[in-house]
């Protein structure tokens, strides 16, 4: 690690020891002073993060500064009481400085530290070089517009807000205007038509992942609309929006959290805000021929999952139990579906769903200037893309299809549905489960809980794709049943004919719907498209373990 200038460097007092305590650009720290006579061990030297009497705070997790009003016992009434800012004559000077812990399960923690000064001087001298310090961090936000859903998942949305968010946004000196809403659609109606957008540097969104939903399409269409894009148009090249977006987990599977901060812990996420990360996200365009059906980022899922969320939506008063029942239901019916599968899958450079590379904090992959990020350059008119590019088709008898935009982890499935799906790659894995039996489909589904290949059976498929397209068959036209019956027998012809024509027959399975990051698309045939970092989130990507662990944190500047 490079040696920083200091900026400052004085010799404090921390929870009764003196310390050098440093600040250059880029980090605080302080180190208590060993006695010359003692031998420092290894232990004060090499130690973790907090190596015994020597700490390092990085600028940008420095949530906040302020002068401390010293508390200290009053001799009259044998209370506590504050001493004044600057009683003549006292020594009582001090600053305290909060900042990111990070402890286990990637979560992060709200920490403090006390710095004693010998005269008030020095003291302020302090706190301006500090300051001074945060305000170059431009990056940072200063007003939200928050978004409350109060019927999210046990909703608690309110209350999580209340308690463990607001006193972190006004530590920070960050200005709220908080929404509560009132009826589904509130958010997303309220930022596409009304909201003052200019008056933000973000949108926050106190819900879970269908709360999540309304912001981003309220948000992606208000770009759209701002900048005169048709949305409607499946080939319009999008313009990515300005405005991050912050999720507090308050809902019932948090997955869009879980899988862009490695937790769904709303003071962790608060702290991501606070600190200005940014992490840009994949969006799926949904449309059915020229008509824009929704945007997705998580899971778009027919079959099995389009089901469950089917049959929860009716058992929406349980909470997030409702999946679990209706996952063991719907995994009971084990109802297959048929249809055609087309998709353009992605250049080779942007890695396979099972080469398990997972997408980390500042992610190689994602950052990749490639070939299938270029195909969004306004320049590029897709169909020439598509030109170099060859569709391919897979026709079959499905339980599941599912396209995952990024890995879809969640506390159900701490990996999730496509482990190595990269969050900002410009591509979705598109897994096919087919036709098996319960108990093959149960060992599928039990690998979304263990560290084994969920991909790894003969029935399960798995392609990186940059768009697809499914038709059930059901609503396939004649030419394409045509062609499909060319293949089968004539007697057969004749049983599917009939079967077309009697949808309610019980030889053949009925269609299910698309579930479109939780929330239901009735329709079965779809077109979809990745956009490529459309929009962006106040998080940066589930970060490494060594970061948490990096001796070299403890030894900075020192
Ligand atoms: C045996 C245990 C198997 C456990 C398998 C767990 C797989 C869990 C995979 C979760 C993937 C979530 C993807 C994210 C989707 C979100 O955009 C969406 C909105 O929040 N959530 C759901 O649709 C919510 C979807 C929730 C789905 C829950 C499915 C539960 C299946 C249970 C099957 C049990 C069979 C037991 C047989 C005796
Ligand atoms: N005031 C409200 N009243 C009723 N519904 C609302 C309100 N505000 C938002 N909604 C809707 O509630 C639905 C569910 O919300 P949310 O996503 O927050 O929780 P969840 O479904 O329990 O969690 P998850 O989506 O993570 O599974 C969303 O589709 C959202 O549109
Ligand atoms: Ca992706």
């Amino acid at each position: 690690m490079e040696k920083q200038p200091r900026l400052l460097c004085s010799q404090l007092s921390v929870g009764g020891r003196v310390c050098d305590v440093t600040l250059s650009s880029s980090f605080l720290s302080w180190r208590e002073v060993v006695d010359s006579s003692k031998k420092r061990t290894a232990a004060n030297v090499y130690g973790p993060l907090k190596a015994a009497g020597s700490h390092c705070v990085p600028v940008c997790e420095i949530i906040a500064i302020q002068e401390t009003e010293e508390d200290c016992p009053s001799t009259n009434v044998g209370k506590w009481q504050k001493v004044p800012q600057n009683p003549a004559g006292s020594n009582q000077h001090a600053f305290t400085v909060s900042y990111v812990e990070r402890t286990l399960k990637h979560r992060w923690r709200c920490s403090e530290v006390t710095l004693h000064c010998p005269d008030r001087k020095l003291c302020l001298q302090w706190v301006q070089a500090i300051r001074e310090q945060l305000a170059l961090l431009t990056i940072r936000p200063k007003r939200l517009l928050v978004y409350i859903n109060p019927h999210g998942g046990k909703q608690r949305g309110k209350r999580i807000y209340e308690q463990k968010v607001a006193p972190i946004f006004s530590r920070a000196s960050i200005t709220t205007d908080v929404i509560v809403t009132e009826r589904a659609n509130h958010a997303r109606d309220h930022l596409k038509t009304e909201a003052d957008l200019k008056k933000y540097d973000g949108v926050v969104c106190v819900g879970g992942d269908g709360m999540f939903s309304e912001i981003m399409h309220g948000l992606i269409s208000r770009t759209q609309c701002d900048s005169g894009v048709d949305q409607s148009c499946a080939d319009e090249t999008l313009i990515p929006c300005g405005l991050r977006i912050g999720i507090i987990p308050a809902g019932s599977t948090d997955c869009i959290c879980y899988a862009t901060v490695g937790c769904n812990d709303p003071v962790t996420s608060a702290l991501h805000i606070v600190v200005g990360d940014s992490q840009p996200l994949d969006v799926c365009s949904v449309h059915q021929n020229n008509a824009f059906l929704r945007y997705s980022v998580s899971l778009l899922g027919y079959g099995f999952y389009g089901d469950v969320l089917m049959d929860s939506e009716r058992k929406r008063w349980m909470g997030p139990a409702r999946y679990d029942i209706s996952g063991v239901k719907t995994f009971l019916s084990h109802r297959y579906y048929e249809g055609t599968i087309s998709f353009l899958p992605a250049d080779g450079s942007v890695g396979t769903p099972r080469d398990k590379i997972q997408c980390r904090s500042g992610c190689n992959i994602c950052q990749l200037p490639s070939a299938d990020k270029a195909v969004y350059k306004v320049e590029d008119s897709i169909s020439e893309t598509e030109n170099k590019d060859v569709w391919q088709v897979i026709r079959g008898k499905f339980l599941a299809i599912n396209a995952a935009c990024m890995s879809c982890a969640c506390p159900r499935s701490p990996k999730g549905l496509s482990p190595s799906a990269h969050l900002a790659d410009g591509t979705a894995d598109l897994i096919l489960v087919r036709k098996c039996s319960r108990l093959d489909f149960l060992r599928h589904l039990l690998r979304h809980t263990n560290k084994n290949d969920q991909f790894d059976h003969p029935f399960v498929e798995v392609y990186r794709v940059r768009q697809f397209r499914f038709t059930p068959r059901y609503q396939e036209t004649d030419s394409e049943l045509d062609l499909r019956e060319a293949e089968g027998s004539s007697s057969k012809h004749f049983f599917t004919q009939i079967c077309r024509e009697h949808q309610a027959c019980s030889c053949a399975p009925t269609h299910s719907s698309w579930n479109c990051d939780g929330e239901i698309l009735p329709h079965g045939a779809i077109q979809v498209r990745v956009h490529c970092q459309l929009i962006k989130l106040f998080a940066r990507g589930i970060e490494e373990q060594s970061v948490f662990e990096d001796p070299s944190y403890a030894l900075c500047a020192i």
